[in-house]
């Protein structure tokens, strides 16, 4: 680690590769008695650590990672009633466990979204190991917005390169891309 910075438990002492045969897993919240369960099939994509306010982010982290899955992929299978919904009039709405605070998954109900039908887990959270690592960090400049000293800027930027994690003011050029492909095609500027 360099320094003082931290950005995330799961990628301060390097990324863990991705296992081939990691076929999903159960992600667990940090209850003692009676966590939340959700159940997972496949491996996540696009995941990536995140400096925005509103993705949940442990104890001590400057970033979030997050990730998706599809929703169909996705069940909550055990204390389903400990969720509620942080943030109703947010386009990802992440349900929280009310008992320790961590977000379960997040999920897309506006039908138009460029990303409906997709869910935002944060894969820390699984038993298993052998997730899809981190592939950039998104929303950097966020991180100001929740106390972080701009001076501190240059050398997180730095670290995050160092870690393999490019770092991004939105989300990646590829889906940044995307989504302003269906933007385009839904308003016609682009045909479908
Ligand atoms: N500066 C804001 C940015 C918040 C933001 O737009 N977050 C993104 C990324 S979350 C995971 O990639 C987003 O899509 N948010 C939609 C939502 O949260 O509903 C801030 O830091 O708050
Ligand atoms: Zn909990
Ligand atoms: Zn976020």
């Amino acid at each position: 680690m360099s320094g003082a910075i931290l950005i995330h438990p799961a990628v301060d002492h390097g990324l863990m590769p991705a296992a081939k045969e990691f076929s999903g897993g159960t992600l667990v919240c940090k209850c003692a008695q009676n966590p939340v369960k959700v159940t997972v099939t496949g491996q996540i994509a696009h995941d990536h650590a995140c400096g925005c306010t509103k993705c949940w982010k442990p104890a001590g982290a400057t970033f979030s990672v997050v990730a998706v899955v599809p929703r169909d992929n996705l069940r909550v299978t055990e204390n389903e009633n400990k969720l509620a919904i942080v943030d109703p009039n947010a386009t990802i709405q992440r349900y929280a466990c009310t008992g320790c605070g961590v977000h379960m998954y997040g999920r897309i109900e506006n039908k138009s979204h460029p990303f409906y039908g997709l869910d935002f887990v944060h894969p820390e959270l699984f038993q298993e190991s052998g997730w899809a690592p981190p592939e950039f960090a998104a929303f950097v400049s966020s991180v100001i917005e929740s106390g972080v000293d701009p001076s501190r800027m240059g050398a997180i930027r730095d670290r995050l390169k160092g870690l393999g994690l490019e770092p991004y003011d939105a989300l990646s050029p590829p889906l940044m891309d995307a989504i302003a492909t269906h933007t385009a095609k839904a308003s016609g500027a682009l045909p479908h």
